[in-house]
């Protein structure tokens, strides 16, 4: 079998898939895409096109160390995204030349579903009560918000209250009946979350994410050590070779590599196996479309540390397009109870609707993440 063409679809809310097609007829698709950045990943397809085709997409592992190796410069979020939604796309393709679901070729399921997680608020963490009560109404009884708006590198009493405050509220609402992680967002300074997560300590979240920048990843164990909340990260690693360094440093206690940005299927479930050996839990971070998610899904059912699967259905992003609206096989994604059920058909799962891609493609928005600022005028995290 030979890869004979890739082609592009940028389409609403802020995705990109990718379709490889074959000589043999097989088509796979993947999304390689960072969110506001989808152009440039775009240019970083197209330029990796020149190694695969001709190329037997079944020699999955060689064609992922000849697009990883072959550049003399590697890593990093552009590149392992676009080399994540083409590996993605292999995988879809040699799945269904076989037959089988992806789990299958990675040796088979270890688990009979796989526990999903809900969006609440938005940019700014606001109404969360109402989106959990929604929520709960279908079964979801896990959620993630946002836990802080701007935060100077060190803030008032006054800012940390009113985030405290939002999350007392919860716990307040609905006791343990339900769990949520808080995402930090990259948000907050070294100093700010030593004090936010003690002040957040009594509402027992279930994880905090991205404590710190991830360029600040050596304050990791200091803040682990500083409290008992298991601190989440990994959306902004994008390989084996960035996660080894938070392993070995220790205090991250869930890794969540997105399969879109960290290399796709081939590399992600090489973190969850390194992740296994530190006794670090699995959440793949999957704030995308549906063939990010299928692969997600692909990874969490051969993972035995695998505990959380992010999506992006009513997340505040979803402006434009919903998870499922270029899915044909919707039904595949069944939720039962806030769980995922394996996805039954050969390759990733997901049979996309390309009439509807191609469609939205003429009107896809080049989205990019707001700009925020301090009340100073000086640039805020977003
Ligand atoms: O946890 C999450 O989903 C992420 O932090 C998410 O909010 C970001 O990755 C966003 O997609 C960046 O544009
Ligand atoms: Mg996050």
């Amino acid at each position: 079998m030979k890869i004979t063409k890739l082609t592009l679809y940028r389409v609403p809310p802020r995705w990109m898939f990718l379709k490889i097609e074959t000589d043999e007829g097989i088509t796979g698709w993947g999304e390689p895409v960072i969110e506001g950045r989808a152009r440039t990943v775009e240019a970083a397809v197209n330029e990796l096109s020149d190694y695969l085709i001709g190329q037997d997409p079944l020699r999955i592992n060689d064609l992922w160390q000849v697009m990883y190796r072959g550049g003399f410069y590697r890593g990093g979020p552009i590149l392992m995204s676009a080399i994540a939604g083409i590996d993605q796309a292999l995988w879809d393709i040699k799945g269904k030349a076989l037959g089988v679901p992806v789990y299958e070729l990675l040796g088979g399921r270890v688990r009979d579903k796989m526990k999903m997680y809900s969006w609440v608020g938005g940019d700014r963490p606001a109404d969360v009560i109402d989106g959990i009560l929604t929520l709960r109404e279908i079964g979801i009884h896990t959620f993630k918000m946002n836990g802080t708006e701007e935060l100077g590198v060190i803030d008032t009493a006054q800012a940390v209250d009113a985030a405290v405050a939002r999350i007392a509220q919860i716990r307040e609402a609905f006791g343990n009946s339900i769990e949520f992680g808080i995402d930090f967002h990259g948000r907050v300074s070294a100093p700010m979350a030593k004090v936010l997560l003690r002040e957040l300590e009594p509402h027992r979240p279930l994880f905090v994410e991205e404590p710190v920048l991830a360029e600040q990843a050596e304050y990791y164990p200091r803040l682990a050590d500083a409290t008992s909340i298991p601190l989440a990260a990994g959306e902004r690693m994008y390989s084996r070779f960035d996660f080894k360094r938070v392993f070995h440093g220790g205090g991250i206690a869930i890794v969540q590599p997105d399969l879109s940005h960290a290399g796709g299927i081939t590399e992600c479930v090489k973190i969850a196996a390194m992740a296994e050996a530190y006794d670090v839990a699995l959440a793949p971070h999957c704030p995308l479309g549906p063939i990010a998610l299928a692969a997600c899904l692909q990874v969490d059912f051969v993972s035995h540390n695998a505990v959380l699967q992010e999506q992006s259905m009513g997340i505040h992003y979803n402006k434009g397009a919903e998870l499922f609206d270029y899915v044909i096989n919707r039904e595949d994604f069944q939720i039962t109870d806030g769980y995922f059920a394996p996805l039954p058909k050969p390759g990733l799962g997901v049979i996309v609707d390309e009439e509807r891609v191609i469609a939205a493609s003429q009107s896809a928005p080049d989205w990019r993440n707001p700009l925020w600022r301090h009340p100073d005028g000086s640039v805020a995290e977003w």
